[in-house]
């Protein structure tokens, strides 16, 4: 298709995003502040009639000084139907599930057509977690945050997967992409790949880890020492020189991890070397990582 049919197509979609949004009472702007695989996400403001209206937004907006919001806007003709069908229901429910905790974005309230999902959301302002630690590593001219803010971070983000973890929800695709900040510098876990397993407090199961075929291979975070090699163990890779999937492999990628990391204290090298185990007993639990001597000063705060 030429560019100039390619933008007419686009203008014409966004004019009917305004539309829809409008009739259920939010004011879509031209600001995107992020995009997804099938989604991008806008600035749009809530009216008072729909504030007045939905119990969820008026207490999410209380206090704040603004009636803005994220709508997340999930393309339906872009997404496959297993996506549609399973994996974006998926992703509601446990945005719904997660709504009452301070470290997920609250979900005011989601809407569909044959075309569309739109979920709004409420808005973390400050960007990415990826962001935060470039901008501060540019001011420092030394990569990576302060331990101090790593800590307290690495704290909230524990405190966020705990309670996942309790509402019988395993995340599967925690990155610095999907943790947010908010405008007080504070932790905000996003993302969609969440998965209820059966019954809150059972482990996982394997299923668990099998990531929508969009996903297989989260773009910078490809199979290796970033996700747990479970995942691994079910979708063997064709052998090949470069691949990391094998563990010794895995073993090489953690030292490297770790000697990345040597600037930090032994305390911080030691809980890094105990999330990286690649076999599951091995690994250290939540509980283990909250009651590591490395979090100990966080937990004072
Ligand atoms: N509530 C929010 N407030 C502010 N920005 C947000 C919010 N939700 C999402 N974003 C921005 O939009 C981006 C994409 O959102 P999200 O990760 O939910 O989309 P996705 O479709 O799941 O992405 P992918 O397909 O790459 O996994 C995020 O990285 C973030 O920058």
């Amino acid at each position: 298709m030429k560019g100039s049919s390619r933008h007419r197509l686009d203008q014409r979609a966004f004019m009917e995003q305004m539309r829809e949004c409008r009739d259920k009472g939010y004011l879509l702007s031209l600001k995107q502040i992020g995009s997804g695989t099938f989604s991008k996400v806008y600035l749009a403001c809530a009216t008072h009639e729909r504030i007045q209206h939905n119990l969820k937004l008026s207490s999410d907006l209380q206090g704040k000084r603004h009636t803005i919001v994220a709508i997340k806007i999930v393309s339906m003709a872009k997404a496959p139907m297993e996506f549609s069908r399973k994996f974006l229901p998926r992703e509601i429910s446990s945005l719904n599930a997660t709504y009452k905790h301070l470290r997920c974005p609250k979900t005011a309230e989601t809407y569909q057509n044959n075309q569309r999902s739109y979920l709004v959301l409420e808005l973390v302002a400050r960007g990415d977690l990826l962001e935060h630690i470039n901008t501060v590593s540019d001011l420092r001219c030394c990569l990576g945050l302060e331990e101090e803010e790593a800590r307290r971070l690495f704290w909230q983000l524990v405190s966020a997967m705990v309670h996942c973890h309790s509402a019988g929800i395993v995340h599967r695709d925690l990155k610095c992409e999907n943790i947010l900040l908010d405008d007080r510098g504070l932790l905000k876990l996003t993302g969609p790949h969440f998965c209820s397993w059966p019954d809150p407090g059972h482990q996982p199961s394997q299923e668990a880890y099998l990531l929508p075929p969009k996903h297989s291979t989260s773009p910078h975070y490809p199979s290796g020492p970033k996700q747990p090699p479970e995942p691994l163990s079910l979708h063997p890779a064709p052998p090949s020189p470069s691949s990391c999937t094998s563990l010794p492999r895995l073993r090489l990628c953690q030292l490297y991890w770790i000697e990345e990391t040597l600037l930090s204290t032994l305390e911080c090298q030691d809980l890094i070397r105990g999330l990286l185990q690649p076999h599951p007993h091995a690994r250290l639990d939540l509980q283990q990582v909250a009651a590591h001597r490395w979090m100990l000063p966080a937990t004072h705060v």
